[in-house]
């Protein structure tokens, strides 16, 4: 394509060069340059985009656009935007064909509950026959194909790789694609110059406040979904932040379709009645009402799954396709994924690293508990003042509502894991919870095990599907089902003494 119309929806500026020439590619990290290609240099956190731009000549580009003054050598063209994060998702779609218009696109944003929602929405609409595509933290595929991401490819992948994705997809016949939309993605221009026929916001509790620093931006940044949405905007109006973001879309052009639990919301759950493994309810919509089976236990899983029936609705799928589409879902990865049983205890492994989803973890295993509740967790690395406050309230939430805690590592990484682990256990100590502090999550998970008694369930919370844990900068393989099977063939022989 030539740069003059790559760059033709772009507020630009030309410094120098001549823009008729051929452009093959495009780059915002000089390693991944190849020869013929546009170098976007972006200004990171850690890293200037802009003191790579000789490194991408080298490489081969054939061209730069920049944010800041640039003048180099030779007939290169550069050409110069405000904003060089925006002006890579404009390119991108440009390049691409803006392909999520050729797409059925869904995208869900809010702090907890995305990925369920994701595959509660895939599945309903694999029950349509449709070639369904999916985005998220625990990967991307078109049908049941794989897509090619690396290991460090955020829940929702940037603006260039995010408009390839889309292209690919639309190449392999995928009609409808389902995609977590992340905070991070919004405020970062990701999801820019993408187009949604149906957003999905599901709650906002505290997380990634290193980046958004109040939860009034925070809420900004996860409403950019809605301006980019263009059928439908559908809210849980049970959440805080949901009632006010449904205030805030109701005179937007996309019809608002609300979710909850009382029948002052479109789709509502009534019936509720749950199971150590499942939960039942009957959903409520303006097309009639359908009984739902989800094959996870907890009211959060309620509200994940009633989303799902809301898209539905929205989609113009019918409720039996939808009931069956839920009920197709067995299991989530890391998602109350019972990793092991035996007539003595459960261990289930959980993705609950924020306040509000370990609370909500702990609470959904707290009825089906005879014995104890025994929590395995960590904090993740955060910086300064916002690590505090996030490890006093985890460590709060966690003497409140288990048993006894094994406080461990998440992922520390350049931070201390005994300072984590110290500040953690005060808070649990402070709360009036029991608690042991051990640095290696394996060997805490193993101290769990070993003093569990009959009835005890274990939650191991923080790491859910991921297979890694970072310390320092190195990441190790860390598969905690691998590893509570491990240790329970270990141990199959003794007798687990009683903390
Ligand atoms: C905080 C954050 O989102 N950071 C993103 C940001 O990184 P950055 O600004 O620090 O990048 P940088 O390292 O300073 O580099 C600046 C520029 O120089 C370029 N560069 C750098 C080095 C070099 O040799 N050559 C070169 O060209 C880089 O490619 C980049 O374009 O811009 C990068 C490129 O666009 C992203 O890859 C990176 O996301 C990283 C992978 C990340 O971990 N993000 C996480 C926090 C994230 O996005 N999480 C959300 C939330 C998930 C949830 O729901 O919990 C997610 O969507 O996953
Ligand atoms: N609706 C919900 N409300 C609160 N907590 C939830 C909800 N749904 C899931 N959770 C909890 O949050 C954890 C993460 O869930 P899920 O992966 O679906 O959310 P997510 O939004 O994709 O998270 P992330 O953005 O961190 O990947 C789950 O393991 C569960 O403990």
């Amino acid at each position: 394509m030539l740069l003059a119309s790559l760059v033709e929806e772009l507020d630009h500026t030309i410094l120098q060069g001549d823009l008729h020439i051929d452009i093959t590619g495009i780059a915002f990290d000089s390693r991944e340059v190849t020869q013929g290609s546009l170098f976007v240099a972006v200004t990171g956190f850690t890293h200037d985009g802009h003191h790579y731009i000789q490194k991408a000549i080298e490489l081969g580009a054939a061209a730069v656009l920049v944010e800041k003054d640039t003048a180099l050598e030779g007939p290169i063209a550069v050409v110069k935007t405000a904003d060089t994060r925006q002006a890579l998702a404009l390119v991108a779609a440009r390049f691409y064909g803006h392909p999520s218009e050729k797409l059925n696109l869904i995208g869900i944003t809010g702090t907890n509950g995305k990925t369920s929602t994701t595959y509660f929405i895939k599945s309903i609409l694999e029950q349509t026959g449709h070639m369904t595509g999916v985005i998220g933290t625990i990967g991307a595929m078109a049908g049941n194909q794989p897509l090619k991401t690396k290991s460090t490819t955020p829940t929702t992948p940037e603006s260039l790789h995010l408009q390839q994705m889309f292209a690919d997809m639309a190449e392999l016949g995928v009609q409808d694609c389902v995609m977590e939309v992340s905070s991070h993605a919004l405020s970062l221009y990701r999801a820019a110059a993408t187009r949604f026929k149906i957003g999905v916001f599901t709650n906002l509790t505290p997380d990634h406040l290193e980046l958004h620093r109040t939860m009034d931006e925070y809420f900004e940044a996860k409403s950019m979904l809605f301006d980019l949405t263009t059928d439908y905007n559908i809210i849980n109006l049970d959440d805080e932040f949901g009632r006010k973001l449904a205030n805030k879309v109701a005179r937007y052009d996309a019809k608002l379709v609300t979710y909850g639990i009382t029948d002052e919301a479109t789709i509502y759950a009534t019936n509720i009645q749950y199971s150590p493994d499942s939960t039942t309810y009957v959903a409520h919509t303006p097309a009639g009402r359908v009984d739902i089976r989800v094959n996870l236990p907890g009211l959060i899983y309620v509200y994940n799954s009633l989303a799902a029936v809301a898209c539905a609705f929205c989609s113009g799928i019918s409720l039996e396709l939808a009931a069956a589409g839920i009920r197709a879902v067995e299991s989530i990865k890391g998602r109350l994924e019972v990793v092991y049983q035996d007539e003595e205890r459960k261990i289930i492994v959980d993705f609950a690293h924020t306040e509000d989803s370990l609370e909500k973890a702990l609470s959904t295993l707290r009825p089906f508990t005879k014995g104890r509740l025994i929590l395995v967790f960590g904090v993740y690395a955060a910086p300064g003042h916002l690590g505090s406050g996030k490890r006093e309230s985890m460590g709060k939430i966690a003497a409140q509502h288990a048993d006894f805690c094994v406080v461990t590592t998440d992922n520390p990484k350049d931070q201390d894991p005994d300072a984590i682990i110290a500040e953690v256990s005060a808070a649990v100590s402070a709360a009036g919870g029991h608690y042991a502090g051990i640095v290696d999550r394996k060997e805490a998970i193993r101290y769990a095990i070993e003093n569990s008694g009959k009835g005890d369930v274990i939650l191991i919370a923080g790491k859910g599907h991921e297979t890694t844990q970072i310390i320092g900068k190195t990441e190790i393989p860390f598969n905690e089902a691998e590893i509570v099977n491990e240790i329970m063939a270990e141990h199959t022989n003794s007798t687990p003494k009683k903390v």
